[in-house]
Parts: structure tokens; sequence; C-alpha cells
């Protein structure tokens, strides 16, 4: 059969346009190998919950996000929330939901239903995900191997201090039992009950963007990635135009007095981190697939990155103005020690 002009014409566009697509496909490759060289072995805690965990589809970007962290040689640890399935839960068993200063109200009956469902719902949820993509996920919490150890807090609501029953600060992390899951190749998955130093037998609800933040600064994690339901930290919370592209804990601090209940605990855990060590810390949008990929093996990096504050000797520009920007000198590709 002969072909016409038209044919070849129509042939000759459609490899052309073959051609155009892989060649894009390799420059988002060539564009994560310095991302791959600088993050090779590096150990990142990812705190994944809330809103950006209720659709089926983004669960599934997020394993895959997660096994492509460990199959590309870094250490992944996932710290998961479940605020919403707590919440059906609760719901279905005819229990009320309650929150003060962004924090539960557990009863005896409502933590019973945090654990069941965060150690027993959500956390195995994630960890069959994960291993859809070979056997690596390990479930744990914070009860187990002593991992976590918690005292009871309340918080302050309008200058007056109010109780929350069963709700614990991360006081004590022993994180030799991730430590072993990660020696043995494999994603430690975490719920954040943990026991009460102070009650035997007694077990405590934390918050998991703050438990994530104390887990990571006992790993020395060398980064802290936080998923949301917005695009990032705003400085002028619901003003679109004020997204944070970067900010020192300075400036977080005093942001804080500024951001509303969902925002404070994730704001907070950055803070703690950054103190605590960790030399980058990323709100971003969990809503957006694949959003860790663009955060760690691109250039422009996606959401709000909380970095330490800048000494005298820096030269890192930390952009306080709102809006997207590239990434700061301190997180470029550097050669291994
Ligand atoms: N300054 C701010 N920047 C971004 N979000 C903010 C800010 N202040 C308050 N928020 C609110 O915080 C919410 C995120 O907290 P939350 O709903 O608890 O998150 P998640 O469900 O992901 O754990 C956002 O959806 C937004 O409504
Ligand atoms: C004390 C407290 O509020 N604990 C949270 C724990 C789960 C959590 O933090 O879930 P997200 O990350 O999905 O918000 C709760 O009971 O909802």
């Amino acid at each position: 059969m002969t072909t016409t002009r038209a044919q070849q014409n129509l042939r000759g566009l459609i490899d052309a346009a073959a051609l155009r697509v892989a060649a894009g496909k390799a420059a988002t490759l060539v564009e994560a190998l310095p991302w791959l060289e600088r993050f090779r072995g590096a150990l990142v805690v990812v705190k994944y919950g809330g809103n950006a965990m209720v659709d089926d589809a983004l669960k599934a970007a997020f394993a895959e996000d997660v096994a492509f962290l460990r199959y590309a040689g870094l250490r992944p640890v996932v710290v998961h929330g479940g605020g919403p399935q707590i919440k059906a839960m609760l719901d279905r068993v005819g229990l009320a939901s309650e929150f003060k200063g962004g924090l539960r109200v557990t009863t005896p009956e409502v933590m019973d239903v945090v654990r069941m469902v965060l150690t027993g719902q959500v956390g195995r949820e994630l960890v069959g995900l994960l291993n859809q993509h070979g056997p690596i996920a390990v479930g744990l919490s914070g009860e187990d191997a002593g991992l976590l150890g918690a005292r009871r807090r309340g918080t302050v609501v309008d200058g007056v201090e109010v109780d929350l029953g069963l709700v614990g600060d991360v006081e004590s992390v022993n994180p030799s039992a991730i430590i072993d899951i990660l020696d043995a190749g494999r994603v430690p998955v975490v719920s954040t009950v943990a026991p009460d130093l102070d009650v035997e037998g007694q077990v405590l609800n934390v918050n998991a963007d703050t438990a994530a933040a104390a887990i990571a600064v006992a790993l020395g994690a060398e980064k802290l990635v936080v998923l949301t339901d917005v695009e990032g930290i705003y400085a002028d919370w619901p003003d679109r135009g004020s997204l944070l592209s970067t900010i020192d804990v300075t400036a977080a601090k005093s942001l804080l007095t500024r951001v509303e209940a969902g925002m404070v605990p994730k704001l907070e855990a950055c803070i703690r981190a950054v103190e605590g060590g960790v030399p980058q810390t990323h709100v971003v949008d969990g809503r957006k697939p694949h959003s860790i990929l663009l955060e760690i093996f691109t250039d422009e990096g996606i959401g709000t990155m909380v970095l330490p504050d800048i000494t005298a000797t820096d030269t890192t520009a930390t952009d306080l103005t709102a809006g997207e920007g590239p990434k700061p000198p301190s997180s470029a590709p550097e050669e291994d020690a």
C-alpha cells in the first residue's frame, strides 16, 4: 500500500511530537539528578494526614511518592494523622467530636476510638498501599518498643487554661525501633498514640504534626515535610496572594500569633524541628498529586520552607515575601562529605 504525501506529513508530525514528549521526560529525570545525589541516604520524615488523606487517588499517589523515595535510596519515615477518619468513626458510634485550640478533647471513650482508628485502620491502610510497591512498609505506633513517651497537656483558649482530657505532648522519643526498620531497608509508618509517662497503662492522643517534629529531631532527619490541604503557609490568611515561599524561625514565631487553628500545630512543628536541628522543614499541598516528589526532586520546590535564622556569616537569602521562588542556596546540591 502506498502512502500519500499527507499521510507522510502526518507521520512526521506524530514522530516529532513523540520526540518532544520523550525529551521532556528525559529533562525531568535529569533535573532530579542533583537532588538524587544530594539526598541519597537522607532521612526524610513525611507527615501525612488530615484532609490530604481522604481521596483514594491522592493516597495512591502518596504511596507512589514514598516508595519512589525508598527506591531512590532515601530513608523515608511516614508519620500519619487521621483527624477526618477519627471524626467519621466517632460519628458512627455516636460520640461527639470537640476541638479546643486545634486539639481534640479526648475522653477515655474517644481515646479508644482514636487508638483503634489510627493504629488499626489508617496506619494499616497506608502500610497496605505502600506494600503494593514491594514488601517495604512496617507499621508501628508510639506504644511500640517505647517509641514515644507523652505527658498530659491542656491548652489556653481566650486566656483561660482548658483541660483536654487524654491529650499529650511528646516528652521522649526512643527511635531505635524506627532505626531497626530503616536499617532493614523498609519504611516505618508511625501512628501517634503515645504511652502516658505518668500513668502506667494509659495512652494519650498526640497531635500528629507535633509528634512528627519530635520524631524528626530524635532521628536527626534532614527534612520534615508536612502535607496539608492548602498550598503552604500564608502570611495573611486567607489572602491567596500572600503564600510564603520561605520563612525563617523568628518570622515563623511571630506568624504563630496570626495563623488560625489547623495551621498552628504545623507551624509549631516546623519551628520545633528547625530548633531541634532539622535543617529544612516544608509545608506542602497534599491535594496536589506527587507533591513530595515535586518538593524534593525539582529545582523550584513547592509550598513553604521554614528555615533556621540567618546568621551574620550566612549567605542564604530568606524570602519573607509572598510568592513562589526558587529554592535558596542552602538546599542546593552539595558534594558528599
Ligand atoms: N496562615 C495560614 N496559612 C495556611 N493555612 C491556614 C493559615 N491559617 C489558617 N489556616 C488553615 O489551616 C488549614 C490547615 O490545617 P488543617 O485543616 O488542620 O490541616 P490538615 O487537615 O491537613 O491536618 C488550612 O486549610 C487553612 O484553613
Ligand atoms: C490531640 C489531637 O488533636 N490529636 C489528633 C490526632 C490525629 C491527627 O493529628 O490527625 P491530622 O494530622 O489528620 O489532623 C486527633 O485526635 O484528631
